[in-house]
């Protein structure tokens, strides 16, 4: 059978980077996306503003929701400081096949723990079972219907702390109204939204950060 679009998008990784190199990763897969088939990367516009959140907060304890093919799992591990923790959710085995082999081609998989399943079933389990307190930094890039019923579930487990950054992506395209009105109303979150574009189109896009202030 044909391979999947995220096969041919490992392909054109292994065929242009260099092994061990993050950003030839990087490079290689908005090449692939802008030159010969779009994939639904945070990309590289979008991608730039993730960095210099990252960077600025120099985060401990990173949960991402939505890996796909580990474009931006890459993005963050390569500028999150030694001893970091960084947990990626993928539902899809596929997608986290072809992640696992993006992510280990940059040379960060010791950085990374990727874990198969849905957002809403490991949740109430990451503490239990990684030995997490909570997280400085959830990168939200998966259904977006699913962005605010696992932001509550979230904060119900404690994951969520005074400081924590909540970063959305695509919260206008495809879009996340429910998502976008609960923090931008809520008293417990300081939001702001970070102009874009949808990866590699001139379709308008961005960037949500919420930081909680507690309750
Ligand atoms: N619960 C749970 N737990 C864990 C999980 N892991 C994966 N999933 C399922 C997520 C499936 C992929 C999510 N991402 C997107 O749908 C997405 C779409 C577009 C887009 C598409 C077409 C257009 F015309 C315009 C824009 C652009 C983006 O940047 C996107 O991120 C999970 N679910
Ligand atoms: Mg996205």
């Amino acid at each position: 059978t044909r391979k999947s679009r995220p096969q041919r998008l490992l392909k054109a990784v292994e065929g242009k980077a260099t092994l061990g190199d993050p950003q030839s990763v990087i490079t290689a897969i908005d090449h692939f996306c802008r030159h010969k088939e779009w994939a639904m990367n945070v990309g590289d516009e979008k991608g730039s503003i993730l960095d210099s959140l990252v960077i600025e907060l120099s985060p401990v304890n990173v949960l991402e929701l939505g890996t796909y093919c580990g474009y931006s799992t890459v993005r963050i591990a390569r500028l999150l400081p030694p001893g970091a923790r960084f947990i990626t959710l993928e539902f899809n085995p596929d997608y986290a096949a072809v992640a696992r082999q993006v992510i280990g081609w940059a040379g960060l998989e010791d950085k990374v723990q990727l874990v198969e399943g849905a957002s809403g079933d490991w949740i109430p389990r990451l503490r239990e079972h990684f030995g997490v307190q909570m997280f400085d930094l959830v990168f939200l890039d998966h259904w977006k219907d699913q962005y605010l019923p696992d932001t509550k579930q979230l904060e119900e487990c404690g994951l969520i702390q005074k400081g924590t950054v909540l970063l959305a992506d695509n919260v206008i395209c495809p879009g996340t109204p429910d998502y976008l009105k609960y923090v931008r109303n809520s008293p417990h979150y300081d939001s702001r939204y970070y102009r874009s574009h949808l990866e590699y189109t001139k379709v308008e896009d961005g960037l949500e950060k919420s930081v909680f202030l507690g309750f």
